[in-house]
C-alpha cells in the first residue's frame, strides 16, 4: 500500500515517541515536528517539559498544555527531535525550510542526541538539491549574497519572511556541497551571517526514515 508524504511524516513522528525521556525534550519546527508535538500531547505526564526551536513550535506545544521552558533555564537536554529538508547516510542535513534554522541549531547543540524524522524523499546521496537557507542580519544582505555567489551559489531572498530573530533568509540554489563540514564553516565565517542550514558539524544521531515498508532506523555508522 502506498502512503502519502503526510502519512509517512506521521509514522516517523509516532516512532520518535519511543525516544522521549522523562525529563525535558528539545522540539524542532515544521510539519513533521508538528506531528511529533501532537503525539507528545498523547503522552503528557510521561515527560517533564519541552524547549522549543521556534515561536510556532512553542505555541503548538502550549496549545496542547505542554510546558515550554526557556533554554537558559535548563541544563543539557537528553534529546532533540526535528525534521530535515535533506539528509545523507552520514546524517548530515540541510535544515531551515521553515526558517527556524538558528534556533534549531542552538537547541540541537544543547542536546545529547539528535533524533531526525524524515520521509524517504529526504534521503539523498549528496546535499544541495534543496536550496541552502542562510539566516542573515538584514543590513548585510547584499554583502552576504555577493560572498555566497563567489562560493558558486545563487542566493535568493526569501521574500516577505522574517525569522523569529528579526533577520532575513537567503536561500542558496545550485551549491555544490562536496564537503558539508567545510562549507558549513566557510559560510558561517561570512560577516553578517547568523548561521546556515547545514547541520554537518552536529549531525543527527538517529534517523527515523518513513518508507512505505515501515519506519527504518538508521544511524551514522550503519
Ligand atoms: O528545518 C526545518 C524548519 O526550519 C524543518 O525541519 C524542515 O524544513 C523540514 O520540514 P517539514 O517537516 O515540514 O518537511
Amino acid at each position: 500500500m502506498t502512503m502519502t508524504q503526510e502519512q509517512l511524516k506521521q509514522a516517523v513522528a509516532r516512532a520518535a515517541i519511543d525516544y522521549v525521556p522523562q525529563g525535558i525534550i528539545g522540539v524542532g519546527t515544521g510539519s513533521t515536528a508538528n506531528f511529533f508535538i501532537d503525539e507528545l500531547a498523547t503522552i503528557k505526564g510521561r515527560f517533564e517539559a519541552a524547549v522549543a526551536s521556534s515561536e510556532a513550535t512553542a505555541q503548538r506545544l502550549r496549545s496542547h498544555g505542554i510546558q515550554v521552558l526557556d533554554l537558559n533555564s535548563v541544563g543539557e537536554l537528553e534529546i532533540y527531535v526535528d525534521g530535515a529538508d535533506e539528509i545523507t547516510r552520514h546524517m548530515h542535513m540541510i535544515k531551515g525550510g521553515g526558517g527556524a534554522l538558528t534556533r534549531e541549531k542552538i537547541v540541537a547543540a544543547c542536546s545529547k542526541k539528535f533524533i531526525c524524522m524524515a520521509d524517504e524523499s529526504k534521503l539523498v546521496d549528496v546535499l544541495g538539491k534543496f536550496p541552502l537557507p542562510v539566516e542573515v542580519i538584514p543590513m548585510a544582505q547584499s554583502h552576504v549574497a555577493r560572498e555566497l555567489a563567489k562560493l558558486g551559489g545563487q542566493p535568493r531572498l526569501r521574500a516577505g519572511f522574517t525569522t523569529d530573530n528579526g533577520n532575513v533568509i537567503l536561500d542558496v540554489h545550485n551549491l555544490v556541497i562536496a564537503n558539508p563540514v567545510e562549507l558549513e564553516t566557510q559560510i558561517n565565517q561570512i560577516v553578517g551571517v547568523v548561521t546556515n542550514g547545514l547541520f554537518s558539524q552536529r549531525p543527527a544521531d538517529v534517523l527515523l526514515l518513513g518508507t512505505t515498508g515501515g519506519v527504518k532506523i538508521l544511524r551514522a555508522a550503519d
